[in-house]
């Protein structure tokens, strides 16, 4: 099914670009709205040509305007804070953003007749799992208010689905990671706190060292394990997402990860071999807000969407993540 407008929120962003990236080749029309708070303009009108709205998701006038301007058929929303450690310090910013943001844009789509939704939500809803891999099921006790603005969210839709007939996919992603693999996009955040970018800057000499946070967690090497998942394997099941909403599916939540998990150590010895340089690293203390381990199943995802990584091995997501980082910095 392709020809259908979607807006996609926070498109100016990492994911939210490659999505556009994948709605494009897909054949989708796509507006972007962002607010460019972190996103970057010329990813969008130069990289992508794709219109772009500069505008906040909080102005409902803004919102009510677009959407009886232009006909919209489903919301891709990407927008939001999403730094953990920040979230731990400045809660308000982030209730704020993403949940009251969220509700905003969800008032406005159900007051212009928008009945489908692509939610990202995230695997910090789940806390610390006492099973891994995680499967949705899974009860979610976030540890941090980034974790709980994004499950608020959840249950927000929940609630909307019978009273407003809002059809929804929430996807919970595990680490996003890598860069399309045409290397014309990647990972650009400002200022980066994500281990990956942050390594292979680390690599290119652009930073002296990279700190390991925390090395006494209950793991084989002390450090923290995570599931990175390639964002074009990401962009991808968004496609799949919004045309299971399209053709009349009921509102869902899907994991979205690889089942794999890596240390902090092991994706730094895994850079170190990609980009064959050695990468300094520094012992420091654990970052507040940080689970030891999360490994998702998505076997739901493969079952109902059919959805298939096509990149799932960690060296692969760094060596298209390592492209797009020296050819930026060239
Ligand atoms: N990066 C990950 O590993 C990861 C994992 C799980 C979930 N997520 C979720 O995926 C989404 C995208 O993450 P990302 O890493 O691409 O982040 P990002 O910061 O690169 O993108 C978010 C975009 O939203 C925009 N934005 C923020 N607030 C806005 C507002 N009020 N109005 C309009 N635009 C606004 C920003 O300018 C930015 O371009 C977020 O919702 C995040 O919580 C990310
Ligand atoms: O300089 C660094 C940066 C990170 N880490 C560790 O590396 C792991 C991954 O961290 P990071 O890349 O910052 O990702 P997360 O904090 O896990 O958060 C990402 O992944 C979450 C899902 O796990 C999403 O919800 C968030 O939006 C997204 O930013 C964590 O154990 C960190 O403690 C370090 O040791 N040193």
């Amino acid at each position: 099914m392709s020809g259908e407008t979607i807006l996609v929120t926070g498109g100016a962003g990492y994911i939210g670009s490659h999505a556009v990236l994948a709605l494009k080749r897909a054949g989708y029309e796509v507006i972007v709205l962002d607010n460019l708070v972190y996103g970057h303009r010329d990813i969008v009108e130069q990289v992508l040509q794709v219109e772009l709205i500069v505008g906040d998701i909080n102005d409902r006038l803004l919102l009510d305007k677009l959407f009886s301007q232009r006909q919209i058929d489903a919301v891709m929303h990407f927008s939001a804070y999403a730094y953990v450690g920040e979230s731990v310090t400045d809660p308000a910013k982030y209730y704020r953003n993403n949940v009251i943001g969220t509700v905003t844009l969800l008032e406005a789509m159900i007051a212009a007749k928008i009945k489908k939704f692509v939610f990202s939500s995230t695997c910090a809803t789940y806390g610390v799992p006492h099973t891994v891999p995680i499967a949705e099921d899974h009860s979610q006790n976030p540890i941090n208010p980034y974790g709980a603005t994004k499950l608020m969210v959840e249950r927000i839709l929940q609630d909307f689905a019978p009273a407003y007939d809002l059809k929804s996919v929430s996807f919970r992603y595990f680490n996003a990671a890598g860069a399309d693999p045409t290397g014309i996009l990647g990972e650009d955040h400002n200022p980066e706190t994500h281990l990956i970018p942050l390594v292979l800057m680390a690599a290119l000499g652009k930073r002296d060292s990279v700190s390991i946070f925390g090395t006494d967690y209950p793991t084989d090497d002390g450090t923290c394990i995570r599931d990175y998942i390639h964002v074009t394997d990401l962009a991808e099941a968004h496609i799949l997402g919004l045309e299971y909403l399209l053709k009349g599916g009921d509102s869902a939540i899907f994991n979205l990860g690889n089942g794999n998990g890596f240390s902090v150590k092991q994706v730094i010895d895994t850079a170190r071999q990609v980009t064959g340089q050695d990468i300094k690293v520094n012992l420091s203390d654990r970052r507040p807000g940080d689970p030891p381990i999360l490994v998702g199943s998505s076997d739901k995802a493969r079952n109902i969407l059919g959805w298939e990584p096509k990149y799932p091995a960690i060296k692969e997501i760094l060596t298209h993540a390592w492209q797009w980082h020296q050819q930026r910095h060239h």
